[in-house]
């Protein structure tokens, strides 16, 4: 289904995502660096082919863009709270089709169902109950820039003035509410004075290190220098490296972790140089009901992204093409796991669990 929406040219900060007046604005993503253009989403169709598009792409803003797509589902609902419940949920279950591997997309709706269902239990009216569901999407959104800070302030505490970091894809506040995950030392680090260099892979065959990564580094004056990814190895061999960090999409419970495709390679060269590989994520992407990287579904992308990239072909008609948008990096390979309860290490098994834990 085609978007019936208007592109909304707004001189915003770079954010993600926002909600107003009953609309989900979205930042085209597809667009960047060139253009800024906000989509006004009005309906959960909308909201689906913009994850499944990467309009808006990231572990976090997918999961925070699923949750107001339930809402829009719901607005104009007459039921009763019991109808609206079993109308909430079958939007859930259908915006839960969008995407494959990133767990906060069915964190994010597992949230917007429960709280649709304790509504009716509760008795609240309808009016009451779409409110509550709008309150939780928020919640949601809001919840995620607090995460993000922690994050980076704990994935601070890893880094010294005028390292050099290397980060694949983008995880930054693209990818999230604000900040990012990998990206969020970076920011606290300038407001901190602490000098750090940034090599960004481009992230073929997206590219979303080179459109979106380079992109708001260079936006918030953070000392980034662009690099394609067969160069990764090459500047570790130089010795302009001293850390790792990256996103994810899903932690499983042993500490494999599923990230953009290359990841796995970056995190073997880090290896090789004796190079620390961090990865950063809120608890929201670690999926303890996952076991290994193995159960973790890999989503297949279509092959015009590797063959006509952004419009150019450059690869012969009819090739055959393997897309695969993520691979899973064992967790012999990571150094550690930062999230906004602090920096967790091997045996993943025992302390992912302990995150999740009362204390
Ligand atoms: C903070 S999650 C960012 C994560 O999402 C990206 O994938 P995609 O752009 O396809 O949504 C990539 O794996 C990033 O590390």
């Amino acid at each position: 289904m085609t978007a019936n929406t208007e592109s909304l040219n707004k001189p915003e900060a770079l954010r993600s995502l926002k909600w107003e007046e009953n609309a989900l604005l979205m930042l085209d993503q597809r667009l960047l660096p060139e253009e800024t253009v906000f989509l006004r989403l009005t309906t959960p169709e909308q909201v689906w082919e913009g994850i499944r598009e990467l309009k808006v792409r990231g572990a976090p803003a997918i999961g925070i863009s699923a949750a107001y797509g339930v809402v829009l589902g719901v607005l104009q609902f007459a039921g009763n709270t019991r109808e609206l419940a079993a109308e909430a949920i079958k939007q859930a279950e259908y915006l839960a089709t969008s995407r494959p591997t990133a767990v906060n997309l069915f964190w994010a709706l597992d949230r917007m169902k429960a709280r649709a269902t304790a509504l009716a239990a509760e008795g609240a009216s309808t009016s009451e109950a779409i409110d509550a569901l709008l309150e939780e999407a928020k919640r949601i959104h809001s919840e995620d820039e607090e995460t993000n800070r922690l994050i980076g302030e704990h994935a601070l505490t890893l880094f010294e003035d005028g390292m050099g970091v290397l980060t694949h894809c983008n995880a930054g506040g693209l990818a999230t509410s604000k900040y990012g995950t990998a990206l969020a030392p970076f920011y606290l680090a300038l407001e901190e004075g602490i000098r750090l260099k940034v090599f960004a892979d481009e992230t073929r065959p997206v590219l979303q290190g080179a459109r979106l990564t380079a992109f708001e580094l260079q936006q918030a004056g953070v000392d980034v220098t662009l690099i394609c990814d067969n160069m990764a190895g090459h500047v570790m061999s130089k010795g302009w490296v001293q850390a790792v960090i990256v996103g994810t999409d899903r932690v499983a419970a042993n500490g494999d972790v599923a990230n953009k495709i290359g990841t796995y390679g970056v995190a073997v060269l880090a290896k090789a140089h004796n190079i620390p590989f961090y990865v950063a994520c809120p608890l929201s992407t670690i999926d303890l009901s996952t076991p290994t990287g193995d159960d973790i579904p890999i989503e297949e992308r279509h092959p015009d992204e590797v063959s006509r990239g952004f419009g150019k072909r450059t690869a012969p008609e009819g090739v055959a093409i393997y897309n695969p948008a993520f691979d899973v990096t064992p967790n012999e390979l990571v150094t550690a796991i930062i999230t906004e309860k602090g920096i967790v290490r091997a045996p993943y098994s025992d302390s992912l669990k302990k995150l999740f834990s009362a204390e």
